[in-house]
């Protein structure tokens, strides 16, 4: 038997593990509510037993975002956590709580929405953004200014008037729902791993060390804290509506409520009626609104006593298994699948969810005929959470990962150190031939009209396309393909006109239409502008790869693996003979002058002539190197508005040369 002490560890470092998973992976294996109950019941064992209580447990802090790759910048007032509730019940406890610590004097609760994104902290000075910084561990938070200025609804600059000198406001980074859907679509189309939820993907991409993708992903903000020394009211409210002339986002669902019923009525309503809003939330927050009695209640070590949170319940429903199924993309990974009896969730109908891999199969521990507990909360892809064992039928067998291909029959291969297994078949296996073709075609690639999942089968089906190159030379076949039903005419010619047309498409595109390992859109982008030709790309070693701005190794030998193969140097070969581009047009201005002959070059804040990665661009092209921090090895910065007073003061006790966006470019056309 576990004695308690040893159950106080073990929950320590589970918790400590999911909070690392959840805040710094960006990758939860348990449900939120799997976790607060875990962590409520480490709370209940210590205060049960004090003796083995630790100011080091994980009920005594915030779980920590903090990324190394990141300037630091402690909170002037700490950023906490909040208490949350599952039940009405305990809103009420709360409510009973807060009268008894105001000693029954009257106060106002405020009623807002719980927004499942990721916390910021905003600092400005005289009107202006002077900082942003995530909440870290609470005491120290990642500076990302850089990033959070790519945001269009966080005001650069104040409007109207009446706001203190210096003052910080807090609110939550999110991706609404339309730019999470394109996201995953995205991801799921190159093969990435999806994110699980919105919050997940709001908190990756405010850690993305690229402003410009970070621009692209449509980040949003809503703000529900203001603190200073001077704020325009002694209340939560009025503040946060002064905020709201001042050009911040401010939840426009919040309201001033006295009594349990009508927290309760607005607990109901928004339970149903948050389905609609724009963005993912978790819950509702409950504050008191006046600042002196905020004072008064204080804080605990994590939360405030003045504030709670009331969070919805995922929606979980429990379904038997038919089946799992094992499912082949085109870069072979082999994906299995839990065929479900089909049943209603959050408003759809979920038969199937993915398992991910072996490791997660096995995990769950599920059997055939299981009866499996499917979630739907903040995440719209539903997820498998667990197994109802009691329903398990005596003796049934584990769900075992299948060893084979289930197309072809290859033996699976499982990539050292990846969770996921392979078909190696690549040139044999059905599904990954279409799946190839399929990519090939497909509209920020080659842009082939007329060809989808579907077309692509038949071509390759009847011996007419089996490798993306073949398509060049699929009009041979015109004939052949009169013949099959529901193939006219003008069917063909579209799809024939679509391909000639795809000779135009630019070089970069015919990187990533060849379905190489790991080169999505962006890293396609980037091979294709550093190395400029098909010739230098296929004649790359791994250290040449390596070299290049945001390339890792796992990049690089993918790229090498996928041209050491003669039949891809031969598809290669195919297409260059059918006239597809096999290179980027030459610079039309700036050949390299060099003036920034190997100097190393740090780009902050924003610019109103170029874009950052123009910016990247040129310097790179007058062969400067770029780098994303300040240090000793810095030659200059390029400083445009709103540049980190953190980098500038760094800048600064380096000595190193701060060059504004004119001066930068001035000492451009000097050179040339
Ligand atoms: N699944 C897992 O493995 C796992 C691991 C760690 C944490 N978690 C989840 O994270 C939660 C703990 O995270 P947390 O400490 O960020 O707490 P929280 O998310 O429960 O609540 C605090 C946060 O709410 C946010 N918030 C949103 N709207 C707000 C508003 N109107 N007013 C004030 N704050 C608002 C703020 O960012 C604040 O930091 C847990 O309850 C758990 O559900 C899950
Ligand atoms: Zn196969």
């Amino acid at each position: 038997m576990e004695s308690v002490k040893q159950q106080i560890e073990r929950l320590r470092a589970e918790i400590d593990r999911h909070n690392h998973q959840y805040y710094v992976l960006n990758s939860p294996e348990i449900s939120d509510y799997d976790f607060d109950m875990m962590l409520k019941q480490l709370e209940s064992l210590e205060k049960e037993y004090p003796e083995y209580d630790d100011p080091l447990s994980p009920t005594h802090r915030v779980g920590s975002d903090i990324n190394k790759a990141f300037e630091q910048w402690e909170h002037r007032r700490p950023m906490l956590s909040l208490g949350n509730t599952y039940s009405i019940t305990e809103v009420d406890e709360w409510v009973a709580r807060v009268r008894e610590g105001l000693m029954d004097e009257p106060f106002r609760i405020v009623g807002e929405m719980k927004f499942d994104g990721t916390s910021i902290s905003l600092t400005y000075e005289h009107g202006r953004l002077v900082r942003a910084v995530t909440r870290g561990d609470g005491t120290r938070g990642d500076i990302v200014t850089d990033n959070v200025m790519t945001i269009r609804s966080v005001p650069l600059t104040l409007q109207g008037s009446g706001w203190p000198d210096e003052f910080e406001i807090r609110g939550e980074i999110l991706l609404p729902w339309k730019a999470f859907d394109r996201l995953n679509a995205e991801r799921e189309f190159n093969e990435e791993p999806l994110f699980a939820n919105p919050r997940n993907a709001a908190a990756g991409t405010l850690k993305m060390q690229n402003s410009a993708e970070v621009a692209r992903r449509g980040l949003d903000a809503v703000f529900y804290y203001l603190l200073g020394d001077n704020l325009p009211y002694d209340n939560h409210f009025d503040n946060m509506e002064a905020a709201r002339s001042w050009g911040f986002r401010v939840s426009p669902e919040m309201k001033l409520m006295t009594t349990i019923e009508e927290i309760d009525a607005y607990i109901a309503h928004w339970d149903v009626a948050r389905k609609e809003l724009p963005w993912a939330t978790d819950g509702l927050v409950f504050k008191v609104n006046s600042l002196r009695q905020q004072l008064n209640l204080g804080y605990t070590a994590k939360s405030p006593r003045w504030a709670v949170a009331y969070k919805f319940a995922a929606e979980r429903a429990l379904t038997p298994l038919r089946y799992v199924s094992f499912e082949v993309g085109r870069m072979g990974v082999v994906t299995p699948v839990a065929n479900l009896d089909p049943v209603l969730l959050s408003g759809t109908v979920v038969k199937r969810a993915s398992l991910h891999n072996a490791d997660i199969i096995r995990r769950l521990d599920i059997h055939e005929g299981d009866h499996l507990y499917v979630e739907k909360g903040g995440e719209i892809i539903p997820k498998i959470t667990g197994v109802d064992v009691s329903a398990r039928v005596p003796g049934s067998m584990p769900v075992e990962f299948v060893t084979e291909c289930p197309v072809c029959g290859t033996p699976l291969v499982r990539v050292e150190g990846e969770a996921s297994h392979m078909c190696p078949n690549k040139l044999g296996c059905a599904p990954q031939i279409c799946g190839r073709i399929e990519h090939f075609v497909g509209r920020r690639m080659m842009n082939i009209d007329g060809i989808g999942e579907e077309m692509s089968v038949t071509l390759y089906e009847n011996g007419w396309v089996k490798d993306p190159a073949d398509l060049y030379s699929l009009g041979r076949y015109r004939n052949e393909m009169l013949e099959l039903p529901g193939m006219g005419p003008r069917t063909i010619d579209r799809m024939l006109e679509g391909i000639e047309a795809s000779k135009q498409v630019s070089f970069d595109r015919v990187i990533f239409a060849l379905s190489i390992m790991f080169v999505g859109e962006t890293v396609a982008k980037k091979l294709a502008r550093s190395l400029r030709s098909m010739d230098a790309l296929m004649s790359a070693d791994f250290d040449t790869l390596v070299a290049i701005d945001d390339i890792g190794p796992r990049i690089a030998q993918s790229v090498v693996d996928y041209f050491s193969h003669p039949l891809n140097r031969d598809i290669v070969e195919r297409l260059r003979a059918a006239g597809v581009c096999m290179s980027m047009p030459d610079e039309p201005e700036g050949v390299a002058s060099g003036v920034f002959d190997g100097k190393t070059v740090v780009i902050s804040g924003t610019f109103s002539h170029h874009s950052r990665d123009e910016y990247k661009e040129i310097i790179e092209r007058n062969g400067g190197k770029n780098s994303g921090s300040v240090s000793k090895k810095t030659d200059f910065i390029l400083a445009g508005e709103n540049m980190g007073p953190a980098k500038l003061e760094k800048a600064r006790t380096l000595g190193i040369t701060i060059l504004s966006e004119d001066e930068f470019l001035n000492m451009l056309s000097a050179q040339q």
